[in-house]
């Protein structure tokens, strides 16, 4: 039987190219034996209902093309299902950092060839309260400045717009006083900010979790201490080379179930948006999608054997 596969594109993201491209992915698609047929979203939340209709239609395959923000909304829509469809990405944002993490080609049509080469891998998705994710939840000031940066800026500029924010905003950064359970242990104490993860890129950060694996069922979980200005320089400048696991101002650890509270208002971002706040319980969900990736290319420890 003929598979069918929808495509759900945010013609808004990253630098605005994907339309220009969906007749050659479609015809991809119908040469590859899926019966294709796309919807463009229209606003914020939109990917989401159109994730939930494919499912309820049937679909064997669910394609997002678009930033970590549209992949969000599209996973938001299927994850809640018993029976998922097969998760295909087209990276078309600023950052891409899942499909950075799953090696998925950055040019579309190289994309594309992930999903018609058929292989996929299973992956983790993380809950929070009644919320999913796939790359990252996060909370503090620092992680504010996704909210942000204009999407003007990041046509324009793309990455480079989110660091020069974060170079704007470094000195009004003020620790937090959170309470963080993370399976039987706790962390309680002014932070300037946690991070919760589920892959190793992070805002284009490849080294801020190393030993992550897309389906061990665990969070990576880091936590970022109160430190003065001068520490949070060198320990930004650690991290960008994976050498701020053992410093002091940081845990990190792995974990399955993690509760935060605090008395302070504090935003959690999920996967590059805002995602809730908190007092806020995650939970991991293992290997809960399906999703087309180039085996061959996965760190050791993402590939199932
Ligand atoms: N037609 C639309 N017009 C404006 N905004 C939209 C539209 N469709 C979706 N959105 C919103 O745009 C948000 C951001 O999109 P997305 O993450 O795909 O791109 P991006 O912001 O360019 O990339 P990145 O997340 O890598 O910075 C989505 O979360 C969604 O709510």
């Amino acid at each position: 039987m003929t598979k069918r596969a929808r495509i759900i594109y945010n013609p808004t993201s990253g630098r605005e190219l994907f339309r220009k491209h969906l007749p050659e992915t479609l015809e991809k698609l119908e040469c590859a034996g899926y019966e294709t047929s796309a919807h463009a979203t229209t606003s914020e939340g939109d990917a989401t209902k159109a994730a939930r209709l494919a499912v309820e239609r049937g679909f064997d395959v669910v394609i997002a093309a678009g930033g970590d923000g549209t992949l969000n909304e599209v996973v938001n829509g299927l994850a809640g299902h018993e029976f998922r469809p097969k998760f295909g990405v087209l990276p078309m944002g600023t950052t891409n950092d899942f499909a950075r993490a799953l090696h998925i080609p950055r040019d579309i049509q190289g994309a594309v060839d992930v999903i018609t080469a058929g292989e996929t891998i299973p992956v983790d998705v993380g809950r929070m309260n009644e919320r999913f994710f796939i790359n990252i939840a996060g909370g503090g000031r620092l992680t504010e400045l996704t909210y942000e940066v204009p999407s003007k800026l990041k046509t324009m500029l793309g990455q480079l717009a989110y660091y020069l924010k974060g170079i704007e905003m470094l000195p009004s950064i003020k620790p937090t006083n959170v309470t963080i359970e993370y399976d039987g242990q706790v962390f309680e104490g002014e932070s300037l900010l946690f991070l919760i993860g589920l892959t190793n890129s992070v805002g284009g950060f490849e080294k801020l979790a190393p030993d992550s694996s897309v389906n061990d069922g665990m969070f990576t979980l880091l936590i970022l201490k109160k430190t003065n200005l001068a520490e949070f320089i060198r320990i930004v400048s650690l991290a960008l080379r994976g050498e701020h696991l053992n410093d002091p101002h940081v845990i990190y650890t792995k974990a399955k179930h993690i509760t935060v509270h605090s008395h302070d208002k504090i935003l959690v971002n999920l996967d590059g948006e805002l995602g809730g706040e908190i007092p806020a319980e995650f939970e991991n969900l293992y290997r809960h999608l399906d999703v087309f990736a180039p085996v061959e290319k996965l760190r050791p420890q993402d590939r199932i054997y």
